[in-house]
């Protein structure tokens, strides 16, 4: 209670109060949050991009931020300064723009041959490499660091799912791991978008221009990346040309991949340039890399410390999926998945506690009263903080900082729906998430066939704790595997 009021001091506002907090960044916006009502103006340095900011949780007021008032609340150029890695991708973008790029990603990621495609992927990668790596590191290691072995799954996955092409930056054992700089460069890039909305303007540019501190280390994660991403798209091209010279259409009708299909449907507009391509490949690869891997670390983390949930989750999996043959809880059928219930209420409950995208950024294009009654100026930069709405008593009642799947599912075993402005970890109206439904079908099979071969714990005295970063990743997730009897 001693921190949640910010001094604001002459010429550097509230700014001292946020470095010293930051740390514990997402919790202590939580903190003064709550202390102030749900929404908060921010003082920062005078005569910078920071020297007023709106902070909210109020669901009220992030429901008419980002569905009522919607047209009235782009992204803004500072959005565009920080995030200008994400280029031309749909998530730097505004208005128009933006609009035909949603219309586009809406029809590629809500077709259903996607789902098919993706879950046979999954499948394949969990059988061939995840479980065999897990199962090498049960006998082998002590201290495994599971996030690490997470991220590289889904960072293949996802470019399998783009590119039609596997990394394999997660080997089959565990002495065969190294360090990948292009995998280390997302999250690199991650903790930098933070950095820049605490640190003013002036200060990251100059550093930028100076390529020194975080900046130089950004710059050059930023290399890594485009040379990677520039040689999947290298490759993708090269084995088109020769499925369309060796004339296997067969073969071409079954290799789905997402830039393929996005090229088809530019192409036709004659819109495709390989910035583009490259900008939305990496915009998709900030989407479902990261996300999907911070969601499943919490998940794992939060069911390893809670034994009864944990009991429960193998019961689910025990009584639906008896018939499944030699114990491989890998070939789920997405109507299968649908019955694991108590699964699902498990992972919403992971992402409500830990959304993955901890906060959101806007900037109001004209003055407006907010329902809280505070009034927004034009260009008023404002943050609503999906982690403090997920542990908001208003909305989650008394116990909201427990883990309790059981809040997720009616009396007669269905799951309870939650507005999305409420249960906000996939954002609201117009912009909400593309791409929910493939993250419930990945994480619900890896949730499921890890936790039917292993138990896991937590390294004794490790202390789980959020990175500071736009990602909501874990400080360190050191645990020890061993073999479940089922
Ligand atoms: C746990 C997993 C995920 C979480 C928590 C999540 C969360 C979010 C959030 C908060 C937004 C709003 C971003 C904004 O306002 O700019 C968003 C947008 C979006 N997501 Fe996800 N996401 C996840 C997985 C995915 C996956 C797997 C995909 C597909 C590859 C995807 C595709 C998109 C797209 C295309 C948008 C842009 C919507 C727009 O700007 O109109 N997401 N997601």
């Amino acid at each position: 209670k001693k921190n949640v009021t910010l001094p604001n001091w002459p010429i550097i506002g509230m700014l001292p109060s946020v470095l010293h907090n930051l740390s514990k960044i997402h919790d202590y916006a939580t903190l003064v949050l709550k202390h102030h009502g749900g929404t908060f103006q921010f003082k920062g340095p005078w005569f910078t991009n920071l020297a007023t900011v709106i902070f909210t949780s109020d669901p009220m007021n992030v429901h008419h931020i980002i569905s009522k008032n919607f047209s009235n609340y782009g992204k803004g150029s500072d959005f565009h300064e920080i995030f200008e890695v994400l280029g031309l991708g749909i998530f730097n973008l505004d208005s128009n723009e933006w609009k035909q790029e949603r219309a586009l990603f809406h029809s590629l990621l809500k077709n259903k041959n996607i789902e098919i495609f993706y879950q046979q992927n999954i499948q394949k990668k969990l059988e061939n490499c995840l479980l065999p790596f897990l199962d090498h590191a049960s006998k082998e290691v002590k201290g495994l660091d599971l996030q690490d072995v997470i991220e590289r799954f889904t960072f293949d996955i996802t470019c399998i799912f783009l590119f039609g092409f596997d990394p394999n930056s997660l080997p089959y054992k565990y002495n065969e791991l190294s360090d990948i700089a292009y995998v280390k460069a997302v999250s690199v890039l991650e903790d930098l978008l933070l950095y820049r909305h605490y640190m003013p303007k002036c200060i990251w540019k100059l550093q930028k221009w100076l390529h020194i501190g975080q900046e130089k280390k950004g710059t050059v994660a930023k290399e890594n990346l485009h040379e990677f991403l520039n040689k999947c798209i290298s490759y993708y091209k090269g084995d088109e040309e020769k499925r369309i010279l060796e004339r296997n259409e067969d073969a071409d009708e079954s290799h789905y991949c997402l830039v393929k299909e996005l090229m088809k449907e530019r192409l036709g507009k004659g819109e495709t340039n390989e910035m583009y391509i490259r900008d939305t490949a990496l915009n998709l690869l900030a989407a479902g890399n990261g996300t999907i891997s911070s969601g499943l670390n919490w998940f794992f983390w939060l069911v390893s410390t809670h034994p009864i949930v944990e009991a429960k989750i193998i019961q689910e999996i025990k009584v639906n999926c008896l018939t499944k043959e030699d114990n491989l809880i890998t070939n789920f059928s997405v109507k299968e998945l649908d019955k694991l219930v108590y699964l699902h209420g498990a992972i919403c409950e992971a992402l409500r506690l830990y959304p993955p995208v901890p906060f959101e950024h806007k900037c109001a294009v004209n003055s407006d009263i907010l329902p809280s009654g505070d009034h927004v100026s034009l260009n008023t930069k404002l943050i609503y903080s999906l982690y403090a709405m997920g542990r908001m008593e208003q909305i989650w009642g008394d116990d909201c900082l427990e883990f309790r799947p059981e809040r997720w599912i009616s009396d007669r075993g269905q799951i309870i729906h939650v507005p999305s402005y409420k249960f906000i970890a996939f954002n609201a109206g117009p912009r909400s998430c593309l791409g929910k439904d493939i993250t419930f079908l990945q994480m619900k099979m890896v949730a499921a066939a890890v936790l039917w071969k292993f138990r896991i714990q937590v390294v004794e005295g490790h202390i789980v704790t959020p990175k500071v970063s736009v990602i909501l990743r874990i400080e360190g997730f050191t645990v020890n595997l061993s073999k479940r009897c089922t």
